[in-house]
């Protein structure tokens, strides 16, 4: 077993809060509130800004600390395709009404940033970075997925957004991270795999609570 998959075998109830969340489940079963959608709408726009330095922070780790050039490359595309997102929250948001100018980010999404922030410090080490960028992309894939299964009731306005991060190609990304990520943690020491395990604890926790927030259960 990779040293990601034992992890996720420790932690599987968080691992499945952040995955199958009630907010992932109501829109998979079209039942969703589109008030919580919206609100997701824009707190996650805001969200993706702040991640774009972070994933920024990551491929300048990645030149420096990577012993494989091949890194670059997939980290780059994730920028890339960060590019795009923001542009489609941009016509989602008018679509949708939502006015992406007067939205401030709630606590749980401060939170959730600064805990961003504290990764791009030079003391992270590549491994542990990657490891985060990995499992925040990760969680978003497996969750869109779920809501695009033949069975699932998604309703047809949401599911763009679904494929966004559900589609195969986002898949296909997610397993290079993954690979990046299994790589660099074999290679590293005992501190960096302690430091890299509690840290994805930590993102799992954060994106159950971006979900709850979402949904309108905390602020
Ligand atoms: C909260 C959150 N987690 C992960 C992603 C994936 O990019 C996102 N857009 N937002």
């Amino acid at each position: 077993m990779t040293t990601i998959e034992t992890w996720i075998n420790n932690h599987e109830s968080v691992y499945k809060a952040a995955t199958r969340h009630s907010f992932i489940i109501s829109i998979r079963h079209g039942s969703v509130d589109l008030s919580s959608f919206k609100r997701w709408l824009g707190q996650d726009y805001l969200f993706v800004r702040k991640f774009v330095p972070f994933v920024g922070s990551v491929l300048v780790k990645a030149c420096k600390e990577s012993d494989d050039e091949s890194d670059m490359e997939v980290i780059l595309s994730g920028l890339a395709s960060l590019n795009d997102e923001i542009s489609w929250f941009k016509k989602e948001a008018a679509k949708w009404d939502v006015q992406l100018s007067a939205i401030a980010p709630l606590q749980t999404n401060q939170n959730y940033c600064r805990f961003l922030e504290s990764l791009m410090q030079p003391d992270v080490s590549y491994a542990v970075a990657i490891t985060a960028f990995w499992a925040i992309e990760a969680v978003y894939q497996m969750s869109f997925a779920h809501c695009l299964e033949d069975d699932a009731k998604t309703p047809s306005e949401l599911r763009e957004a679904c494929e966004r991060w559900g589609n195969e190609g986002f898949g296909k990304y997610c397993d290079s991270l993954k690979k990046i990520a299994n790589r660099c943690l074999s290679k590293g020491s005992n501190d960096v795999q302690v430091k890299a395990e509690a840290m994805l604890l930590q993102v799992l926790e954060l994106e159950v609570e971006f979900w709850s927030m979402s949904d309108g259960q905390i602020n």
